[in-house]
């Protein structure tokens, strides 16, 4: 596959080259408006299942070049949409030391410091990532908004190894721990509605979900995340740091976006 960047030669008004979708519609990010707001009284609570991993289990932490990700065990799932969508990996989008602001999606145009994304696939319908990621309901993924303030252990339980995976393509076993914490107490409010894949290869095949309540973590645990990793290989010469790994807001178009909640 082509190589893609955040910015530069093949930074995102590039990617529609070699990825077609991304030049498509029903993309994400977007700005979650107020006008564009519909209440859905039938937008259940999301119900996740197995979340609370044993620190017997190991997942894998690794940095892919675009983002930091943990691997997901496949009991992982969520149980209270149409069909089950079975957990793949989480990883996160931020911006840089000086600049706290790297969530994809904005509320309302406040753009928060980070977002966690959590990405399941119908496996209902479909054996594995691959053969649900180019489907229309194939993915579901549940963002998170992430401010500076409060410590957060929950995030300190993978954060404290980002140093041995500074590099693309490096990674580390960590042990299991309860993957609900880095989620917001209330799962019952949340923005629902239909866009894309935030990297190539865009494909419009998500579910989104982006819980209403945004999650804290410290200032040094920001820093963490956006000063110690690279894109770039431990052997290449010039080291390209990797921060600012988020999407610019994509057109809604006539979408509308569903809310569980009223005011
Ligand atoms: N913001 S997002 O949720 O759209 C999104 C990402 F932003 C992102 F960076 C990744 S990735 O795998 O870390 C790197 C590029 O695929 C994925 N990975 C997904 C896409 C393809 C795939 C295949 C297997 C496992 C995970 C993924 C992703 F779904
Ligand atoms: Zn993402």
């Amino acid at each position: 596959a082509a190589k893609w960047t955040y910015s530069g030669p093949e930074g995102e008004h590039h990617w529609p080259k070699h990825y077609p979708y991304c030049g498509g519609a029903f993309q994400s990010p977007i700005d979650i408006r107020s006008e564009l707001l519909r209440f859905d009284p039938t937008l259940r609570p999301i119900e996740v299942q197995n979340y609370n991993l044993s620190p017997n289990e190991q997942l894998t932490l690794g940095n892919n070049g675009h983002s930091v990700q943990i691997s997901l065990p496949s009991k992982m799932h969520i149980s209270s949409l149409p069909h089950r969508y079975t957990a793949a990996q989480l990883h996160f989008h931020w911006g840089s030391s000086n600049q706290p602001t790297g969530s994809e999606h904005t509320v309302n145009s406040k753009q928060y410091a980070a977002e966690m994304h959590v990405v399941h696939y119908n496996s209902d319908k479909y054996p594995n990532m691959s053969m649900a990621v180019d489907k229309s309901d194939g993915l579901a993924v549940l963002g998170v908004l992430i401010e500076v303030g409060e410590f957060n252990p929950a995030f300190e339980q993978f954060l404290r190894f980002v140093n041995g995976i500074k590099y693309r393509d490096q990674r580390v076993q960590i042990s299991g721990f309860n993957i609900r914490a880095l989620l917001p107490a209330r799962l019952d409010e949340y923005y629902r509605y239909d866009g894309s894949l935030t990297t190539p290869p865009c494909y419009p095949s998500v579910l989104w979900t982006v819980f209403r309540n945004h999650v804290t973590i410290s200032r040094k645990q920001f820093l963490s995340l956006a000063t110690a990793l690279y894109s770039s290989h431990a052997q290449d010469s010039s080291p390209v740091p990797l921060n600012g790994n988020y999407r610019k807001l994509q057109l809604a178009d006539s979408r509308v976006v569903l809310v569980s909640f009223k005011e």
